[in-house]
């Protein structure tokens, strides 16, 4: 399928778009607003962040700072994205125009995932593309359809999940991380990162730093999709490097189903040849695992793979 999109390939996993119709204007606002939201003085953002908390948005990090051998350098904020007219009540009111950037970058950022959706199922096999004129009389092919417009749908009401992640210049960046190796738990995440370098995503058991490109989204393929697709995906192992000269700023898009959904492998791709790989998932058995305090590398992901 051709999306209009142009995709420069980073590894199995991951890809940067660039010429994804998303305005430079509105990419540029949300890298502008979230650099003002983090200088601005930490007793101002407490506050934001206890009223998040309070109105329950706030989601536990995916880290374990009890058992974590290292802390990273990084200081962040969780937005629940969806459904928008809800949550929008919590976002922070400060810098004053947040809400208004935060919102249309959220909605930019939901098309293109969309989009990217339509993509990967068709990918898969399992959106059927067919002459729309042409008279339509056979039963299945209108159960297909209908099928495929569910999956849609479901993506269209899923969750949305929005990082701003900043890390700070570090006096010795050697020695720790602003982030340790982790994939991200969901289906797709689209990340927009600034000029300054720090995402490595792991390629055959190298680093190969993520180089910025002005406007591109970096898409990262995350575990659900892994699930999804019975395997034919592969999540991605990344991490993020500090230094210690410049401030680094990332907004990290995280996309699945619902958070009430049930993930599991699609029943149209698992036969006798390709049997079932993965157990089914939820956001509380994610939660579960979040607990015991094993979360970083591909853990979770892991813990859901069938043996046999
Ligand atoms: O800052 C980055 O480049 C990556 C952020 C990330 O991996 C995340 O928020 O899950
Ligand atoms: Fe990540």
């Amino acid at each position: 399928m051709s999306l209009g999109i142009d995709i420069k390939f980073v590894n199995v996993g991951s890809m940067q778009l660039v010429n994804h119709g998303i305005p430079y204007e509105i990419i540029n606002n949300m890298v502008g607003v979230s650099k003002r939201f983090f200088e601005m003085p930490y007793s101002e953002r407490e506050i934001m962040y206890s009223r998040l908390y309070l109105s329950g948005q706030a989601i536990p990090c995916s880290y374990n700072q009890r058992t974590d051998g290292v802390f990273c350098w990084r200081d962040f904020l969780k937005l629940v994205c969806q459904p928008l007219p809800d949550v929008l009540p919590h976002c922070p009111s400060s810098p004053n125009d947040f809400r208004t950037l935060a919102v249309s970058y959220a909605k930019e950022v939901k098309f293109l995932f969309l989009m990217l959706v339509d993509a990967i199922l068709e990918s898969l096999g399992l959106m059927n593309k067919r002459n729309v004129t042409q008279k339509d009389d056979d039963k299945d092919e209108d159960e297909d359809k209908e099928e495929e417009g569910e999956i849609l749908k479901e993506f269209e009401d899923g969750s949305q999940l929005m990082i701003l992640n900043c890390y700070p210049p570090c006096p010795q960046p050697d020695l720790t991380l602003g982030m340790p190796p982790h994939s991200d738990y969901g289906f797709l995440t689209l990340l927009l990162q600034d000029e300054v370098k720090g995402l490595q995503i792991q390629h055959q058991k190298n680093w190969v730093t993520v180089e910025p490109i002005p406007g591109s989204f970096v898409v990262n393929v995350g575990d659900h999709l892994e699930i999804f697709s019975n395997g034919r995906y592969k999540s991605v192992l990344h991490r993020v490097l500090v230094n210690s000269m410049n401030y680094r700023i990332s907004v990290a898009s995280l996309h699945s189903l619902p958070f009430k959904s049930t993930i599991q492998p699609c029943p149209k791709l698992i036969s006798q040849t390709n049997p079932r790989r993965y157990m089914d998932t939820n956001f509380s058995s994610f939660l579960e695992f979040l607990k015991s305090g094993d979360s970083t590398k591909k853990n979770f992901l892991e813990s859901r793979k069938l043996t046999s």
